[in-house]
């Protein structure tokens, strides 16, 4: 299987702390990887790195052959990689619908420039951008609330437009940061429905988070980090029985 997302020797240190220490990583098209590890091991900024918040010292990152590394977020977001943050970046006044037309698009400026030279082309991308929120709403189970403010929706819901925004984008490796956090009931069970759903659609997908039992049912592999390396890679249920890697995770 030729892979989407393929990360060599990967390096980032910020002073004297290492966070990415020679990290080797792949991620294939229709497969969920969970990434855990306990709090500072590196995770979110592994997702950092690929997505481009800050470049690495050393190493490459390349998604379908071609070299991400030293490109700026909006560019390698173009190239396909979306990825969700732990702080959700929604506008709480902005209904769902809006929180997903309001992109990491084009700037103001350039959008009125635009507006004068092409009304026309404007005008039929801008319904194309919001054919493609309606579709994005409904994959997601939010169309019944596209109306609604971000700010009245449950924390769960929240979550949920926060994973949508970043399927605004055609993507193929999405990369979800800590996407169960305080996320309880329905919005549970949607959000395992809606990754699993995703990944079937052939997108590479890699999940960092805490809640084992949400890794466990919805991830087809686990790769473990620790102080900015990989330590292991493998079957979720291998990983948490190691009781090397759970003396790392719990310190006990
Ligand atoms: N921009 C930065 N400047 C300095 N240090 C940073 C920066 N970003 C991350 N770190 C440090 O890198 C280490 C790894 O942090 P990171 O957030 O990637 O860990 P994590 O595995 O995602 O942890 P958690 O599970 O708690 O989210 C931590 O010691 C953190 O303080």
């Amino acid at each position: 299987m030729t892979p989407v997302l393929e990360i060599d020797g990967l390096d980032k240190r910020f002073g004297g702390i290492v966070v990415a220490d020679g990290i080797d990583l792949t991620l294939n098209p229709g497969r969920v990887v969970g990434l855990i590890g306990p709090n500072g091991a590196g995770k979110t900024s592994l997702f950092n790195l690929i997505s481009g918040v800050f470049p690495s010292d050393a190493g490459t990152i390349r998604l379908d052959g071609q070299r991400l590394d030293g490109l700026a977020m909006h560019r390698r977001a173009s190239l396909g990689l979306a990825r969700t943050w732990q702080n959700l970046r929604l506008f709480p006044s902005l209904s769902v619908l809006d929180n997903l037309m309001v992109g990491p698009r084009r700037y103001l400026g350039d959008r009125f420039l635009r507006l004068a030279l092409d009304p026309a082309g404007v005008r039929s991308q801008e319904a194309g951008t919001r054919r493609r929120a309606e579709e994005v709403l409904e994959r997601t189970r939010l169309s019944g609330v596209a109306a609604t403010p971000a700010a009245d929706l449950t924390f769960g819901q929240q979550k949920l437009v926060g994973v949508a925004r970043a399927l605004m984008n055609d993507a193929r490796c999405l990369l979800l940061d800590e996407p169960m956090a305080g996320v309880e009931g329905q919005a549970y069970e949607i959000m395992q429905q809606v990754v699993r759903e995703v990944a079937e659609g052939g997108v590479a997908v890699c999940v960092v988070e805490h809640n084992v039992a949400f890794i466990r049912d919805l991830c087809d592999e686990g790769v473990f980090m620790f102080a900015g390396k990989v330590l292991a890679r493998g079957p979720v249920a291998d990983l948490i029985a190691d009781p090397r890697l759970t003396e790392l995770y719990f310190g006990t």
